[in-house]
């Protein structure tokens, strides 16, 4: 039999997914999406944008201090700064990488760098080659490729590659292109770049007209071998190529798709639930391969074939992305070491004191719902493990309302000088929460969106709350909230987002 190709999977979650915006994330946050990459085997984690700020630059030196079974890559521009911060920030990762990149379509030429198609060249060439003079792995994008004219392209990528380029990147930076003109352009730059059998053919692709992963499907036909994606498609605008689903058609087409990727499948949807948290952007529920009804079947023809055969109308098993079927699984009889084997199931190795910790809230959790299901225990670990610095923390609420009166809030917090109280009205229960609690903090927030969604079956499910606010210099912070009390959901979420502009704004200072 014939060995299947690998392709190699370059996930940009942490820098193209976190230019989505409102999806910042923080130091903790992105080591434990970082974690999970690893966990999923991708083989090249691009951590950041090291130049882009002092948080963005510590962000990618832990990530390459930390992940050992990946390349760790850091984006910079052609220039001379960028390559020297991507490569004090990716230097201690066992496989570093410095991805450079410049515009080669006319239009981001004349306006946006102002130049010409001969200074792009020789900036690309003098760029990869100090790259090069500092390490060995060096990747260059050619930003807005498909708008690019393809002989200049060819050229560029010759001229790079002779400079040593280890990889060659053909963005579709603003989801311009169709899958029938992609294949062609790749099949173009094979044909006509004589040293491209020392690079890597890599693909990028957007979503603007909702064909980022059909046309990243169809770079594979046509020889392209690094696919860059990200963890449920979030990314700049409308977004990236989705990993889950890029890597799901290869593993399910196999007909199509005669290659193999070294993506562990099962981490696919804790890589999804986990993205979600920490960015605040939640999956929409027909989101194909990890939303909430991906596998779910309603109208009574498909349950029938479903119950007779699943073959019928399921082409991959809920298993195979990690959404767990054994949904019912502790009550609050259980005990340390089958909560501790569950958690192992489901993908989660804790330290002594943060499982202890965990269990202290299940069993909290327990006592208020009848069953536990293997969501409630993602959504506990997540909200504990991830819980970034509390500058303020919930103690109690009190609240009074009904359909006649105006509701009010009395919310008790504490913070690094005790415990604090406000009382608030409002035309409802949360609304009037919020209002006690920038009372407390000093500031008022406009609240851009708000949602609430059952992350678990039942009347005593759990709620997740999730929230974007506004500060009055029109920065935007998310938070999560999760309670089987919606309002409880509700005000952790606003402290969430109140504690994340908080420590982004001591970061700024420190
Ligand atoms: C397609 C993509 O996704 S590219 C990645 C996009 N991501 C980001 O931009 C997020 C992080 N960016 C940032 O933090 C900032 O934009 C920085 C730190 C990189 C630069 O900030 P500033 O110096 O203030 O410049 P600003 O962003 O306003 O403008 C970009 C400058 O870089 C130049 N530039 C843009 N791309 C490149 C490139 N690939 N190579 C060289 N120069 C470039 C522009 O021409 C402009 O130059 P000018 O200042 O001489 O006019
Ligand atoms: C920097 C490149 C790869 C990019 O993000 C794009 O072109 O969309």
């Amino acid at each position: 039999m014939m060995e299947r190709k690998h392709l190699m999977v370059f996930d940009t979650t942490l820098r193209d997914g976190e230019q989505s915006p409102g999806c910042s994330m923080n130091l903790r946050e992105k080591l434990e999406v970082a974690r999970q990459l690893e966990k999923l085997n991708v083989d090249v984690i691009e951590a950041g944008f090291a130049i882009a700020s002092p948080g963005d630059f510590e962000a990618v030196r832990a990530v390459a201090e930390t992940i050992r079974n990946a390349r760790v890559a850091s984006l910079a521009r052609a220039v001379p700064q960028d390559i020297d911060r991507a490569y004090e920030a990716v230097r201690a990762a066992e496989a570093p990488r410095i991805h450079t990149f410049i515009a080669t379509s006319d239009i981001h030429i004349e306006y946006k760098l102002k130049s010409t198609r001969e200074q792009v060249l020789e900036r690309a060439v003098a760029m990869v080659k100090y790259a090069k003079s500092l390490l060995s792995d060096v990747q260059f994008s050619a930003e807005d490729a498909t708008r690019s004219q393809p002989e200049y392209l060819y050229e560029i990528f010759e001229a790079v590659i002779q400079a040593g380029a280890t990889v060659i990147n053909v963005p579709d930076t603003v989801g311009y292109t169709t899958p029938d003109e992609y294949y062609q352009l790749i099949d173009g730059i094979r044909r006509n770049v004589p040293s491209i059998d020392k690079a890597t053919i890599a693909v990028h692709c957007h979503n603007d007209l909702g064909m980022a992963v059909a046309n990243t499907l169809a770079a594979v036909k046509a020889g392209a071998t690094q696919l860059e994606c990200t963890i449920n498609g979030i990314g700049e605008r409308a977004g990236n190529a989705a990993m889950e689903e890029i890597v799901m058609a290869i593993n399910t087409r196999q007909d199509q798709f005669p290659a193999k990727t070294r993506i562990e499948t099962t981490q696919l949807y804790p890589a999804s639930r986990l993205v979600s948290q920490v960015t605040g952007m939640k999956v929409q529920r027909n989101k194909a391969v990890v939303g909430e009804n991906a596998f779910a079947h309603e109208s009574g023809i498909h349950q029938h074939g479903v119950l007779a055969n699943k073959s019928t109308y399921e082409i991959m098993t809920p298993e195979s992305v990690g959404v767990a079927t054994n949904q019912l699984v502790l009550g609050k009889h259980s005990g340390r070491h089958a909560f501790e084997d569950r958690l192992k199931d489901l993908g989660y190795r804790l330290e002594k004191q943060s499982l202890d910790s965990v269990f202290e809230e299940f069993k909290v959790l327990a006592d208020k719902k009848k069953v536990i299901y293997d969501r409630d225990l993602e959504a506990l670990v997540q909200e504990k493990t991830m819980r970034m610095e509390e500058h303020y923390r919930l103690k109690q609420f009190v609240i009074n309302c009904g359909n006649q009166m105006t509701a009010t809030a009395t919310v008790r917090l504490i913070n690094g000088k005790g415990e604090m109280e406000e009382v608030s009205t409002g035309s409802g229960p949360i609304y009037a929460s919020f209002g006690a609690i920038d009372k407390l903090v000093g500031m008022t927030f406009d609240l851009e969106d708000y949602s609430l969604q059952a992350i678990t079956e039942g009347e005593d499910a759990q709620g997740e709350a999730l929230v974007q606010i506004r500060k009055e210099d029109g920065r935007q912070y998310h938070g999560s909230g999760i309670s089987t009390d919606v309002i409880e959901a509700s005000i952790k979420a606003y402290l969430n987002a109140i504690n994340r502009m908080i420590s982004d704004v001591r970061e700024e200072g420190a």
